[in-house]
């Protein structure tokens, strides 16, 4: 009899371990985390306090802090850490992880400096593995909670995608496949940009219809931006872009959301980043999109406040009076 397939995620944060706990629960899985003291309170105490809370987690889920006992182990790589730390989570398993071995990532941010997704760091570092991602609407102390929800996992090849379906599907966790990697991946990183102008749209109390604008123009911007980058618009309407958009502006748990009001209550982006302890992706990602945007002439006015915002250029309600100067034209155009 075949020997089951073995899962490794790399990254012990919020969205990792729940991850991790989602594929424990089908296959042997195995969490590696730069922490040893975290790996330890996994192995004993079946939790992962410092992220999790008390959240109980499988008794099938091993962790690590030995890379390469991560590299070994592996026949399915899932990346859990935040977009600034890929490369470096990557590069000790260049020459240790064989070669057929597919990388899933769990990552919604651009790269900063090099402006690339995850998908293309990964490839970037470990090139000649079949590279996608799982994503959607997925607030991780809500899955751990195990309230039900949807993914998508994004493979080119839909074998690949169908081989990794009941890895991390449950009952309660529905995973469906998609092709479109490059539209499913920026969905996933451009909902975060939205979601920081909903957080300063709530603390400010604009309003729930100048909300409903902001998603429905911030789901058009996503739109345009993917599609002048080459993904197909439909991938937007799906659980990649409109459902993780409406889960992120909407749901008091979102970090972006959090770090948002955040700044409406007067904080700088500094105070906010360090209030919330955990990672926040629109912060890094907004301005680097803006420069995607401006290489590939799309107008994202509302990516532009943000990045005004998180690079102190301008306060909340300024960015909330600029936007009101943009001329609204046909809905269906560019701006
Ligand atoms: N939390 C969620 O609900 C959720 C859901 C979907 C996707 N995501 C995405 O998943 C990614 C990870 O988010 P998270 O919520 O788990 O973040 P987190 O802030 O909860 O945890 C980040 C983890 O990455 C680790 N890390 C940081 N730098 C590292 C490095 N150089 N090497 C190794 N490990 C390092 C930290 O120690 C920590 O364990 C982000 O891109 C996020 O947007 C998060
Ligand atoms: O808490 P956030 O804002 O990082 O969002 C988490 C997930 O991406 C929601 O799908």
């Amino acid at each position: 009899m075949a020997r089951p397939v073995r899962v490794v995620v790399l990254g012990s944060g919020s969205w990792g371990t729940t991850v991790a706990g989602l594929a424990a629960q089908n296959t042997p899985t195995l969490l590696w985390s730069r922490n040893k003291e975290i790996a330890d309170e996994i192995n004993i105490d079946r939790r992962n306090h410092r992220y999790l809370g008390d959240r109980r987690l499988p008794e099938t889920l091993r962790a690590t802090a030995d890379i390469n006992e991560a590299a070994h182990e592996a026949d399915v790589l899932v990346v859990g850490v935040p977009s600034y730390a890929v490369r470096a989570a990557l590069e000790p398993l260049a020459h240790e992880l064989r070669a057929w071995v597919p990388i899933v990532s769990l990552t919604k941010g651009l790269e900063p400096g090099t402006r690339l997704r995850p998908t293309q760091v990964i490839s970037a570092c470990l090139p000649g593995h079949p590279v996608g991602l799982l994503s959607g609407p997925n607030i991780a102390s809500e899955i751990a909670d195990g309230k039900a929800a949807a993914s998508v996992i994004a493979m080119q090849d839909d074998s690949v995608g169908t081989a990794l379906q009941p890895l991390f599907a449950s009952k309660l966790f529905r995973v469906y496949r998609n092709t479109d990697v490059l539209g499913c991946e920026l969905g996933g990183i451009l909902k975060n940009i939205v979601a920081i102008a909903a957080g300063m749209a709530e603390g400010l109390r604009v309003g729930d219809n100048t909300r409903a604008m902001v998603l429905s123009r911030g789901l058009a911007e996503m739109t345009r931006l993917g599609e002048a980058m080459g993904a197909h618009a439909r991938t937007f309407a799906g659980l990649t872009g409109m459902g993780d958009l409406i889960a992120t502006c909407t749901s008091p748990a979102s970090r972006n959301r959090r770090l948002g009001e955040a700044l409406a209550r007067g904080l700088s982006v500094d105070e906010a980043v360090a209030e919330l302890g955990q990672v926040a992706e629109g912060v890094r990602t907004a301005p680097t999109v803006m420069e995607l945007a401006r290489e590939v002439g799309v107008e994202m006015p509302i990516a532009a406040e943000v990045a005004a915002v998180v690079g102190g250029h301008r306060s909340p309600a300024d960015a909330y009076r600029g936007l009101r100067r943009v001329t609204p034209g046909d809905e269906e155009d560019v701006v």
